[in-house]
């Protein structure tokens, strides 16, 4: 079966440091994956190679057997993506920006309008009409990426922290709407440092580590009986103990 995102390889070195070190991942179509890994692990590193966003050294990113760096424009029709730091036109609203790049995208006005239209009203931003992006809130801005990423209705969603200071509210719609979106036979990547929100959302979950992906599989073939989060701490926790040191702030 052809997978929806298929990394063979990748690498990135900046400067004397090695972001990604020759990682691979396979992400079976229709399957809904969740990255975790500590800061700096190369999370985003990763997933910005993945889909076009930042050249890699060495591998390939495939998306639905296309390549995305020799055949972009086909591979990046297929793909919704929400990276790290998202830059918008920052004085269009957000109804603009979707109208924008909506019809960038080759949509047709019509379309745009329609889609446009009912993801602001799902996601809560339509009360913000007249608001310009520059004006948004961190967790406005990481909605009308996720609506910017839905807009052409892709095959796979790559998506970098989603759930990153996003109300609760507005978390539980983003699931409903990503849920559904799997639902209809989608496929979804997603990064994410909640346990808790991988164990219950994703199907499929891959630990990453300096670079590499030393565990992978299902939630429970990698949870093996355990917390996913117990899981993920004995293997790149290195047993730090927060409570030492710092002891001028009891004083
Ligand atoms: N543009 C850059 N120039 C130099 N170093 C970079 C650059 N981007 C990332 N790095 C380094 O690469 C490593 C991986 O960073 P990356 O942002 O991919 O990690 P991450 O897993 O997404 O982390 P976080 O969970 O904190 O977002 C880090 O050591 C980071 O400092």
């Amino acid at each position: 079966m052809t997978a929806a995102l298929r990394l063979t390889g990748l690498t990135k070195r900046f400067g004397d440091k090695t972001a990604v070190d020759g990682l691979d991942l396979t992400v079976p179509a229709g399957s809904f994956y969740g990255l975790v890994g500590l800061n700096g692990a190369g999370k985003t590193t990763t997933l910005s190679m993945a889909v076009g966003l930042l050249r890699p050294d060495a591998g390939t990113s495939n998306v639905f057997g296309v390549d995305v760096w020799s055949d972009p424009t086909t591979a990046k029709a297929l793909l919704g993506v929400l990276p790290d730091s998202l830059g918008l036109p920052e004085r269009l609203t957000g109804r603009e920006v979707l109208t924008y790049l909506g019809l960038l995208r080759g949509l047709d006005k019509s379309t745009v309008e329609e889609r446009a239209a009912e993801l602001l009203a799902v996601l809560e931003l339509d009360g913000a009409e007249k608001t310009l992006v520059s004006e948004y809130s961190t967790g406005m801005r990481k909605k009308i990426g996720l609506a910017v990423a839905l807009l052409h209705a892709p095959k796979l969603l790559v998506l970098d922290e989603p759930f990153e200071a996003v109300d609760p509210v507005s978390a539980l719609t983003v699931r409903r709407i990503l849920r559904r979106f799997t639902d209809g036979g989608g496929s979804v990547v997603m990064s994410s440092h909640v346990m808790a929100l991988v164990e219950q959302l994703c199907d499929h979950v891959a630990v990453v580590d300096k670079g590499r992906v030393p565990l992978s599989g299902t939630v429970a073939e990698v949870k093996a009986g355990r917390g996913l989060e117990d899981v993920f701490v004995d293997l790149v926790g290195g047993g730090v103990d927060g409570a030492e040191g710092l002891a001028w702030l009891a004083s």
